[in-house]
């Protein structure tokens, strides 16, 4: 099989989508399963309509075993595969960047939660990688969770410069696996994208931005209620003592 070299001149993004079933777990103390599948797929769409207008990406890649994410990827002319899409989080990033080398492209990949995500940020990230002087060498950029906790964009050329394992604390953990890889991880931190949601604080500050967005205004009509009964559960879940918050 040949492989073409990389350049950081031809950049893919790479979506992971899980899909409709089983999204959002860890907002079950907050959202009924509907409302779960209905926020993940509004902000999936509000992060593969961002992506069709970052002038820098010639290409989007869902990965996904859900046949209404495909739809919805096709209508913002994003290429969709399969493989290794009901592999978790890390394997569907890794089947996606496989096919990428194989195609001499760069990777950037962003999960599909990011509700603030405009292409702004995106473009940051690949002026970033840019300047680290990436195109022609291995590199690699990151932009952490605003808890540093998460690796919510990684940009690397070629698409499989550095192993990468996501979980529930995988920022450090990507920063040492660059550098076993002799590569010096550049970091950027973007707000647009360290915000995702997992937890229902995430949602309670959403919330507040009051985003017009499909997530957006999805939050806003579970109705006049919800805000409180989100806050008096965040009041329920805090250690004693403590405030609710991160
Ligand atoms: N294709 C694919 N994408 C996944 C898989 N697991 C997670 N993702 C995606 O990876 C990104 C980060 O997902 P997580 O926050 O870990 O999972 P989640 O389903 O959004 O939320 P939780 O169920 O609360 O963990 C999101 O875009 C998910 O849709 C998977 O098995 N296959
Ligand atoms: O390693 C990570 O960044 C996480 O797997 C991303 O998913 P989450 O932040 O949505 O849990």
């Amino acid at each position: 099989m040949s492989i073409a070299p990389a350049s950081a001149d031809r950049i893919c993004a790479v979506v992971p989508i899980k899909g409709v079933v089983g999204a959002k777990q860890r907002l079950a103390a907050a959202l009924d399963a509907d409302q779960r599948s209905a926020l993940a797929m509004a902000m999936a769409e509000d992060v593969l309509e961002v992506l069709a207008a970052v002038p820098e990406l010639f290409r989007v890649l869902v990965v996904t075993a859900d046949a209404t994410v495909a739809a919805l990827a096709s209508k913002y002319g994003a290429e969709v595969t399969d493989a290794q899409a009901s592999e978790g989080h890390t394997g569907a990033v890794t089947g996606g960047a496989r096919r990428l080398v194989r195609e001499g492209f760069s990777m950037i990949t962003l999960p599909g939660d990011l509700p603030l995500l405009a292409p702004a940020d995106v473009s940051r990230v690949i002026a970033a990688h840019r300047a680290a002087g990436a195109d022609g060498h291995p590199g690699f950029t990151i932009a952490p969770a605003r808890d540093f906790q998460g690796s919510n964009a990684i940009l690397m050329t070629p698409a499989d410069a550095v192993p990468l394992r996501f979980g529930s604390n995988s920022f450090y953990p990507h920063l040492d696996a660059a550098r076993a890889q002799g590569i010096e991880p550049t970091v950027v931190e973007v707000p647009g994208i360290g915000f995702d949601i997992d937890e229902p604080q995430d949602l309670a500050d959403f919330l507040i931005t009051t985003a017009q967005t499909r997530a957006g205004r999805l939050v806003a009509d579970f109705g006049p209620d919800f805000s409180a009964r989100l806050a008096a559960h965040l009041e329920r879940a805090a250690p004693a003592g403590m405030e609710a918050g991160r």
